[in-house]
């Protein structure tokens, strides 16, 4: 019988829009004590099901504004849903904002052990891996360089370097594969592909239908929050190519 990894039950996610534009964090507090501040509510997803079993791929298809980033972000743990609950097994390798734990003072070695702590390896373990890490980025020259001094594609290529160097039983993909050069991209969706080929479960967010077709068995429509379409590729890619019409 195939093994359940991920089942995601009447998920739903709530966030706080501020009415009114606020400019300084001064502001904020005293509008806050005196309790000015209004706020619309918005649902970015609302009553999410589905489950994913061991080596399933599913494409996140939707519009702008879907509820794409979020899903993965729930399901990654970063977010906690307003409702529902997410049931996962195993070791999740979240590559959503690559570097969003980057600290741009300091150098690529220490944010090495800086991001890999925020994707909760060990100190051990990052030791071990920080040769890896480097040859795979190619930043052996610019390692003790602060980041302020990297262009962004460089950050990306040591993001991506730190969050794959895990193996994963769950690959949490948010348009990182356009990371970087022509080459790096060729490079990275070589060692995605590698961890494809262990059978790893993919969650992957892009928008091209035609990269969705060539990498997922299943996929998802998310549309203002809510499930359009699940099951096998095909059929929802069918469904999406009429939305888009
Ligand atoms: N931290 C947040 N606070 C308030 N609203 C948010 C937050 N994060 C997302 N949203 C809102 O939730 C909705 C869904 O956003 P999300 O980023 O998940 O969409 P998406 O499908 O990934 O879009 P895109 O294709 O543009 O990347 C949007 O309307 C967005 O404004």
């Amino acid at each position: 019988m195939a093994k359940e990894i991920i089942r995601v039950e009447h998920v739903g996610m709530k966030f706080n829009l501020s009415k009114e534009k606020v400019d300084s964090l001064k502001e904020y507090v005293i509008k806050s004590l005196k309790r000015q501040l209004e706020y619309n509510e918005f649902w970015a997803l609302k009553d999410i099901n589905f489950t994913l079993e061991k080596g399933d791929r599913l494409g996140i298809l939707g519009l702008n504004g879907a509820g794409k980033s979020t899903l993965l972000k729930v399901i990654a743990g970063v977010f906690k849903p307003t409702e529902g609950k997410v049931y996962k097994k195993g070791k999740i390798a979240p590559l959503l904002e690559l570097g969003a734990g980057f600290d741009m003072q300091y150098t690529g070695a220490e944010n090495i052990y800086l991001y890999g702590a925020v994707l909760g390896y060990s100190k051990k373990f990052i030791e071990e891996k920080f040769d890896d890490i480097v040859a795979f980025s190619e930043l052996d020259k610019f390692i003790d360089v602060p980041l302020k001094n990297y262009s962004s594609g460089m950050k990306s290529r040591l993001g991506f370097s730190i969050a794959t160097v895990v193996a994963p039983e769950i690959l949490i993909l948010d348009e990182v594969l356009s990371v970087g050069d022509a080459k790096f991209r060729k490079k990275s969706e070589g060692k995605i592909m590698s961890m494809f080929d262990k059978g790893v479960t993919v969650l992957f967010v892009s928008h091209s239908l035609e990269q969705v077709c060539r990498l997922c068995n299943k996929a998802v429509i998310l549309d203002h929050g809510t499930i359009k379409a699940f099951g096998g590729i095909e059929e929802v890619a069918e469904v999406y190519r009429k939305m888009l019409e």
